[in-house]
């Protein structure tokens, strides 16, 4: 069964969040040193790369890692091309068929080189949390690094997705992925109390092509 992987390349060139930890893998002890294995050593934040948030980010009382219901992070996903949009609400949704997997995930197409942060990004209005909730949506992935506009520090989309019920999966690629439906496979790694982690996000054809 074909696998498409959805998940940016943790390279130490990665672009992140302006002013957030840079991303880096190196080898802290060679095997010379060691006289045995090279171990390697990553710094990184949370929200670099492909990952998801979890409440705590965005809401000091929110669920840690630690309270994520995993099974959320597997299952039936649609992938739906929005790139026609600056931002994505409920009106820009209507006229698509939603069907009736419970994730859902923009293709928005905006951003392609990795290495550079975006100035701009399409972003989702807050009335998508209620509209989401009432089709049965509780994951929602997006191809941008986050859910509300660059500047914004109310995050009104990531409180109108989290309080329907809706988890939040960022910058994954769907540069190569048409418009469809696929199983998604994005579990966050078990850093208990974390308010967010690096995912390795993959797609699964359905049709087994
Ligand atoms: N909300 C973004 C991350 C974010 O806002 C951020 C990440 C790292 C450093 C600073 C950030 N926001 C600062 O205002 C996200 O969900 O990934
Ligand atoms: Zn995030
Ligand atoms: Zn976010």
């Amino acid at each position: 069964m074909k696998l498409i992987d959805i998940s940016k390349p943790l390279t130490n060139s990665i672009a992140v969040w302006p002013g957030d930890t840079p991303f880096s893998y190196e080898v802290e002890v060679t095997k010379k040193q060691s006289g045995s294995v090279n171990i390697g050593k990553v710094t990184m934040s949370t929200h670099t790369g492909t990952h998801i948030d979890s409440p705590f980010h965005f809401d000091d009382n929110g669920k840690r890692v630690k309270d994520l219901n995993l099974s959320i992070y597997i299952g039936p996903a649609r992938v739906i091309d929005v790139s026609e949009f600056t931002s994505i609400g409920a009106e820009e949704l209507q006229g698509y068929d939603l069907g009736n997997e419970s994730r859902l995930l923009l293709k928005t197409d905006s951003s392609t080189n990795p290495e550079v942060f975006p100035s701009n990004i399409p972003y989702l209005q807050s009335n998508i949390g209620p509209f989401l909730k009432e089709k049965g949506i509780e994951l929602i992935g997006v191809d941008v690094p986050s859910v509300d506009p660059l500047d914004s520090k109310s995050l009104d989309a990531h409180h109108a997705l989290s309080s329907n019920g809706v988890h939040i999966l960022e910058n994954i690629v769907l540069t190569d992925v048409e418009p469809g439906c696929y199983e998604l496979i994005a579990l966050p790694l078990p850093i208990q109390e974390a308010d967010g982690s690096p995912v390795r996000a993959i797609l699964r054809n359905l049709e087994g092509v």
